[in-house]
């Protein structure tokens, strides 16, 4: 048999790998039970073996410490708002203003679906997770970083070369299937269920127990970065988005470049038709233009870029649970 350091090494190294296959490639490797059964047994190795922790281990991932309010984060870079549009004139029109500042009229453009759960900004140092913060007013949000260490699919250390500081701004998200099973349970136990899967992401990363955020069923999907130090961008934002996924973090599988106003309105009813076999919520879809240079040169207006758009879809009349 091998050394307790090489053992608890390797059985890290199998976790964070099925995490990835998981939650990133979507193609899960191994079966819950397995997973389950190494997270026993390293959890078992480093209890015999104190030295062997560290912070970054799967095992580490729930606090104990209730904190008793949540520290102030000043976002170096503000996170965003978005612009919306309810029609496709207003596509039209916004492509339309594109091509005229920078004389492409059939832009490309990152298409995603607007997913309906809790903005959230993540900072990495030399690769590993040091800090997650809500988005607040933009300038300034809470500090939730021991709640964010419970959602398996934010990974605690980036995989390959990581940058020296890379924050990602993302959504995270209760499932929809998890919200179903999480409202039967608390139905079953007396618990209060929460009224949507949006509210019950919300309401899970403001717990002050993160014991208590460890038993909601939330995940997370990248869609820009903050603040990057020490990695060379590339000249697009679907392929930064490539970048977030080798790194380790979830990009939603919707997300596509499409050209023109066509290309986008062609998305929008492509989304819209999927919509409720989606596992998730959504309340609209993002469009991006592609290009880093073109989006410089659009700039902003207030907070919100005049580079992108959410395109919103009717509400619908939630179904009474
Ligand atoms: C810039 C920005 C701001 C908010 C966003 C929100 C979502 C979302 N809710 O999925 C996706 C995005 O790409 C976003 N992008």
């Amino acid at each position: 048999t091998q050394g307790p350091a090489r053992r608890t090494a390797e059985l890290r190294q199998q976790i964070e790998d099925a995490n990835y296959r998981y939650y990133v490639l979507d193609d899960p490797s191994i079966p819950d039970s397995e997973y389950d059964r190494l997270l026993r047994e390293l959890q078992a190795l480093e209890a015999e073996h104190p030295e062997l922790a560290s912070t970054d281990s799967p095992t580490q991932r729930v606090g104990n410490a209730p904190s008793a309010k949540f520290a102030e984060v000043r976002h170096a870079v503000p996170m965003l708002s978005l612009a919306n549009a309810f029609s496709p004139e207003e596509i039209h029109e916004f492509v339309a203003r594109i091509g005229k500042e920078t004389g492409d009229f059939e832009p490309a453009f990152s298409a995603e679906p607007k997913l309906d759960g809790l903005a959230i900004s993540l900072r990495y140092e030399h690769g590993q997770f040091v800090r997650g913060a809500t988005r607040g007013d933009g300038a300034t949000g809470e500090d939730v970083t021991a709640n964010l260490r419970t959602v398996r699919a934010i990974p605690l250390k980036l995989r390959g070369k990581a940058p020296s500081v890379l924050e990602v701004r993302g959504e995270v998200y209760m499932p929809k299937a998890a919200f179903e099973r999480y409202n039967e349970w608390a139905r079953k136990h007396g618990e209060k269920t929460l009224a949507n899967p949006r509210n019950g992401a919300a309401g899970s990363l403001r717990q002050l127990d993160p014991r208590v955020t460890a038993q909601r069923p939330l995940a997370f999907f990248a869609y820009s970065l903050g603040e990057v130090e020490g990695v060379k961008l590339p000249p697009t934002h679907s392929q930064t988005l490539a970048l977030l996924r080798e790194f380790g973090l979830p990009v939603s599988p919707q997300v596509t470049t499409a050209r023109g106003a066509g290309g986008l309105l062609e998305y929008f009813e492509h989304i819209g038709q999927q919509r409720d076999d989606l596992p998730y919520d959504i309340d609209g879809v993002v469009y991006k233009l592609d290009r880093y240079d073109q989006q410089r040169a659009m700039g902003f207006v207030s907070r919100a870029p005049r580079w992108a758009i959410a395109h919103k879809y009717p509400a619908q009349e939630e179904a009474t649970t």
